[in-house]
């Protein structure tokens, strides 16, 4: 799948996201981090340890909870949700790579909730697409962009750690 030559500076947007979420965690008790598998787990762990919150970090994997579980199956790649903090009380970052339609946010709260009564969720993204399906909303961005229906937003780690944020297009429409 090729991607365009408008790719996004992924490290500068996450530099920009963790000083948004500084900000708005000052002087916030019982703060804690949660990301959703894959790319929001890679960008909250970064964000616990810039902001010494690795004791409060968790992780969503969201697969049993999408609206689309029931037509779709399982993701063959399902990973362990984790939550080692008492949710009662804490105000919780939730952490994806990308927003679209906002339906992975609602499962992700619905996960939350399955744990306990957070005082607060917050939510932050690198990248805030447009084409929202429900009332959600970013409270901490990297950029906010719109991108047509074919093209897509995808975010990759190397082995260093360096993360990547690439436009993709879809030309299966084309290809015939
Ligand atoms: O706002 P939405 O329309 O729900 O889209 C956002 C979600 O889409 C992507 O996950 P995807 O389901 O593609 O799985 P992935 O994390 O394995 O890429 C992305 O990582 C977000 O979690
Ligand atoms: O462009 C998109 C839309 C949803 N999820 C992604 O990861 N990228």
């Amino acid at each position: 799948m090729p991607t365009t030559n408008q790719d996004f500076d992924a490290e500068a947007l996450y530099r920009a996201l963790l000083e948004q979420v500084r900000a708005g965690l000052a002087n916030v008790p019982d703060a804690a981090i949660v990301g959703i598998h894959s790319g929001g787990a890679w960008l909250a762990e970064r964000l616990a340890a810039d902001l010494d919150l690795k004791g409060r970090l968790g992780f969503i994997d969201v697969s049993f909870y999408r609206d689309d579980y029931a037509r779709k199956g399982l993701h063959p790649d399902v990973k362990p949700t984790h939550i080692g903090f008492n949710v009662d009380g804490a105000t919780i970052v939730l952490v994806d790579d990308v927003l679209y339609t906002g339906r992975t946010t609602r499962a992700a709260i619905n996960v939350l909730f399955d744990y306990g009564r957070p005082a607060c969720i917050k939510l932050a993204a690198l990248a805030d697409r447009g084409g929202r399906e429900l009332p959600v909303a970013p409270d901490f961005v990297g950029v906010t962009t719109t991108l047509a229906g074919r093209q897509s937003l995808s975010l990759a780690r190397d082995a260093s750690g360096q993360l990547s944020l690439t436009i993709e297009e879809d030309n299966a429409d084309s290809e015939q």
